[in-house]
């Protein structure tokens, strides 16, 4: 079974996800992205990479194995994090959330530069993950993990819940519009 774990840069994905590497296979596809060059042009304004999407997609069904039918498949899981996971086929898509304000702060004490955080913050604002993850894969396989207040413990946790099928689909359960 594939799930991957999508969300606005700056919700937790690598954080949460590297506390389950321990329990099943987890692809953080941004290093591969960068190391792997499966990307086509450098876009120098927003400082980021185009990503080729299909290049990347035959990379890991090759590595990691495509998203099986059976969705129950929970002995043989495979966790594929990065703000582009759910353009790739997948069993059960986690859109991780983070109230923009908050978002915008941890970006900043990242490092992030002022322009990418608030350009993030206002992508986390209109929703602009989750249309596009509800687009790629209907709602009944899209599952939203609210992070704002929530350890990457407990983010990680609830992860394991839609991993074990604990866990209804929740599309569209956020709305943060007043902090666009
Ligand atoms: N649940 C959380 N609560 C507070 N801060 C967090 C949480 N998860 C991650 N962070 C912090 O926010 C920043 C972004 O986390 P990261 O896991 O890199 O997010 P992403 O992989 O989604 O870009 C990091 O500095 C990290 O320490």
């Amino acid at each position: 079974m594939r799930v991957v774990v999508t969300g606005t840069p700056g919700t937790g994905k690598t954080s949460a996800t590297a506390l389950l590497e321990d329990e099943c296979t987890v692809a953080h596809l941004n290093d591969e992205v960068r190391d792997r060059e499966f990307w086509t042009e450098r876009d120098e304004e927003r400082d980021s990479l185009v990503v080729d999407v299909e290049k990347l997609e035959a990379w890991v069904d090759e590595e990691y194995g495509e998203a099986s039918d059976d969705a129950d498949d929970a002995d043989d899981v495979t966790i594929v994090e990065s703000h582009l996971a759910h353009l790739l086929p997948a069993d059960r898509v986690v859109v991780l959330r983070c109230r923009p304000d908050v978002l915008e702060s941890r970006l900043l004490d990242r490092g992030e530069n002022e322009a990418k955080a608030s350009e993030n913050r206002e992508s986390e604002a209109l929703d602009v993950i989750l249309a596009e993850a509800v687009e790629e894969h209907g709602v009944d396989s899209v599952y939203e993990v609210e992070t704002t207040e929530q350890s990457p413990e407990a983010v990680a946790d609830a992860i394991r819940a839609v991993v074990a099928g604990d866990r209804e689909p929740s599309a569209g359960t956020v709305d943060y519009l007043e902090y666009l």
